[in-house]
Parts: structure tokens; sequence; C-alpha cells
């Protein structure tokens, strides 16, 4: 799918494939092999986590360099990561949890957010602050598959990114549910296999993840 160059809708995100892969990258000379062995396999939306030093660099070089990809950053905590962030080029970002202040900074930065819940009360503030794409997180953690049928009642016009303990085994159970519109997970991007540069297998893993259906 071609890459719209406008702001994206959080939801778009989900438009492009069933998973979003969620990395931690320790070295930036592995930013664009990565980014580009996972859309040799179909994957177009990444998210660098901020984790480690090599973050935004890493999200630098792939935003300079491989347009055809939507780099976000992950595991933004407050309104200073989302500002680090958008200067190196994420066109989304995404929390593991919420709260007011980082979504009023990202819409001062016009930069899309993809904010993390675990709770019915964090869905009514994501919801009372415009929010009605968010990420379940920690999906598996918190028994993400009872909890989003359970929420489909009251929250009948939120849709979820569950996150978290995913794999591509009960991806698609979640991916089944009409809430449902991708699922996050790190599966696609092992640390075993960026540090040996095993970039084939990583296009593999991508491949299979954007074949998955639901179940
Ligand atoms: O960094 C963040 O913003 C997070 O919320 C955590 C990530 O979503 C999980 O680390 C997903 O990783 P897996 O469970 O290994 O698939």
């Amino acid at each position: 799918m071609a890459v719209n160059p406008q702001l994206l809708r959080p939801i778009d995100l989900a438009s492009y494939g069933p998973v979003i892969p969620v990395i931690v990258l320790e070295r930036v000379e592995d930013a664009l092999p990565l980014a580009r062995a996972l859309y040799a396999g179909g994957v177009q939306v990444l998210e660098v986590t901020l984790r480690t030093p090599a973050a935004l660099p890493a999200i630098a070089q792939i935003a300079r360099e491989l347009p055809e990809v939507i780099v976000g950053a992950g595991t933004v905590l407050n309104a200073a990561d989302a500002g680090r962030a958008r200067e190196a080029g994420a066109r989304f970002v995404v929390s593991p949890g919420y709260h007011r202040e980082l979504a009023q900074a990202c819409r001062a930065l016009g930069l899309p957010l993809l904010p993390g819940v675990a709770t019915a009360s964090e869905v009514m503030a994501a919801l009372a602050d415009g929010f009605t794409f968010l990420k379940l997180f920690p999906a598996d953690a918190i028994g993400g598959l009872g909890l989003l049928k359970a929420w489909r009642s009251p929250f009948q016009h939120v849709y979820f990114c569950p996150t978290g303990g995913i794999t591509s085994a009960t991806a698609p159970q979640y991916l089944a549910l009409p809430n449902v519109r991708c699922v996050g997970g790190s599966w696609l991007a092992p640390a075993p296999s960026i540090q040996a540069g095993d970039w084939v297998r990583i296009t593999q893993l991508a491949r299979e993840a954007q074949a998955l259906r639901p179940a």
C-alpha cells in the first residue's frame, strides 16, 4: 500500500497490515538493514522503542532514508519524549499508558498518538480526550482476549491494537475480535536475529506476520 505523506490518523496505522513490529535497537547501524528487511517482508509501519540510546538516531535514519516506511517511536512516556521523537522524524508515537499531558503535547506537535490502556477507567479517560484507537497493554498479561470481548459492549466505537506478550500463535485470536484492528509485537524482530544480522530470517518473520489472518 502506498504511504500517504499527509498526517496520519492513529487508526490509519492499522490499514498497512495486521502486525506492527515493536523494535528494540542496540546499534544504530542495524536500523536501515532491519527496516529494509521488514519492508521486504511487507511490513511498512515500524515502532522503534525509545529504550536505548540508538533509538532516536535510528528513527532519524529510517525517516530520512526510507520514505516508503512509516516509522514511529514507542515507549514514549512524556511530552519531552514526544518532542524528541518528532524532531527525529517519527510519524507517530506509542505510549504504554495514558495521561492527558502527553496527549496534549502530541496534539500540539501534530503527532498521532496510540496511547496504551489497561483498565476501563483508562479507556474512559482516553475516550474523553478524543482517542478512539488505543493500544491494550500488556495484552497477554491482563487477559486481553477476555477483556476485549467484555469491552465491546460498553465501548462500542473504540478499537484496539493489543500489544504485550502476543505471538504469531495468539495474534489470529486477537485479530478475530471485532474491536481489534491490528496487534503489536516484538516477535518479528528478535534480538538474536538483529545481533546476528540475520535479515533473511526477519524478512521471513515479517512475511509470515503480514499473512496472519483472524482465527
Ligand atoms: O515500549 C512500549 O511502549 C511498550 O508498551 C512495551 C511493548 O509494547 C512491548 O514490549 C511489546 O513487546 P512484546 O511483549 O515482546 O511483544
